[in-house]
C-alpha cells in the first residue's frame, strides 16, 4: 500500500476538527496526524500525544533548524504549529493514510509538498456570520481570539480555489457525506507512477 496524505484546511470555526473526527470513524484506514504545537494544552479536553504534541517555541525552532517539518506556520501571534516528517512516516509505516487538520496555508503547502499524493480539502462556512455563531457557540476562545479568527477567515476564504476540492459546511451531515465520498474515492484510486 502506498500511504497518501488528506489534508482538511478552513478558516477557524468552520468545522473541519468536527467533520475529522466523524470521516476517522467511518474510515478505519485512515489515522490523525498529531501536529506539534506551541500553544497551552487546553486543560482537560486535550492531550499532549493525541491532540497535539505540546512542545516549547525553543524545541519547536530546533524542530525548524533540522528540517523536522513538512510544513509550519506560526497561525497564531505567538502560537506556531507544524506537520512533523516522521508523523506522517509513523502512520504510513502503520499501514495507514495520514489525515490532517490543518489552517489554509498549511493545506496549500501540503500540496506543494505532496503533490498527487495529497488531497487537500478546504471546508468553508456557510457565511462570516454563521462562523461567527459557531466560534461563540464552541466557547473556546475570547472575544479578542474570535476577533483574531474572523479577521484571517476573510484572508483564508480567498484561496479556497486553489484546493482540490471545497466542501460548504452547512448541513453537518451532507457535508461529512460528500467529505467521505472525496476521501474514499481518492484513497482507492491508483497513484499515477511519476
Ligand atoms: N499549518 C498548520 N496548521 C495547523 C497544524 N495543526 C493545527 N493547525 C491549525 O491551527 C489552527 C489552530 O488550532 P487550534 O489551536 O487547535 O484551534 P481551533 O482549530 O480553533 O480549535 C487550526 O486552524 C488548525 O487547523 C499544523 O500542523 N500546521
Ligand atoms: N454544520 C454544522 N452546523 C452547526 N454547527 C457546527 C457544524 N459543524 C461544526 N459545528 C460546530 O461549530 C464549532 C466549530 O467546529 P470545529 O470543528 O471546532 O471547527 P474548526 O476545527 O474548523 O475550528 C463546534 O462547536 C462544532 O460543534
Amino acid at each position: 500500500m502506498q500511504g497518501k496524505i488528506i489534508a482538511f484546511s478552513a478558516p477557524s470555526g468552520a468545522g473541519k476538527t468536527t467533520i475529522v473526527h466523524r470521516l476517522m470513524e467511518r474510515i478505519p484506514e485512515l489515522s490523525f496526524s498529531i501536529s506539534a504545537c506551541t500553544r497551552d494544552r487546553r486543560g482537560r479536553t486535550e492531550q499532549n500525544g493525541k491532540d497535539y504534541y505540546f512542545i516549547t517555541v525553543q524545541e519547536f525552532q530546533e524542530k525548524i533548524r533540522h528540517d523536522e517539518f513538512v510544513e509550519w506556520e506560526e497561525v497564531y501571534e505567538g502560537s506556531y504549529y507544524g506537520t512533523l516528517k516522521s508523523e506522517i512516516e509513523r502512520i504510513w509505516g502503520g499501514g495507514k493514510h495520514a489525515i490532517l487538520d490543518i489552517d489554509v496555508k498549511g493545506g496549500l503547502s501540503v500540496k506543494e509538498f505532496y503533490k498527487d499524493r495529497a488531497l487537500c480539502i478546504f471546508v468553508k462556512p456557510p457565511s462570516l456570520e454563521v462562523l461567527e455563531q459557531r466560534l461563540k457557540a464552541r466557547a473556546t476562545d475570547s472575544a479578542s481570539s474570535i476577533s483574531a479568527r474572523l479577521y484571517k477567515a476573510n484572508f483564508e476564504l480567498t484561496f479556497e480555489d486553489r484546493f482540490d476540492a471545497v466542501i460548504v459546511n452547512d448541513d453537518l451531515d451532507q457535508a461529512t457525506a460528500q467529505a467521505e465520498k472525496l476521501v474514499r474515492d481518492f484513497i482507492t484510486a491508483e497513484l499515477a507512477i511519476v
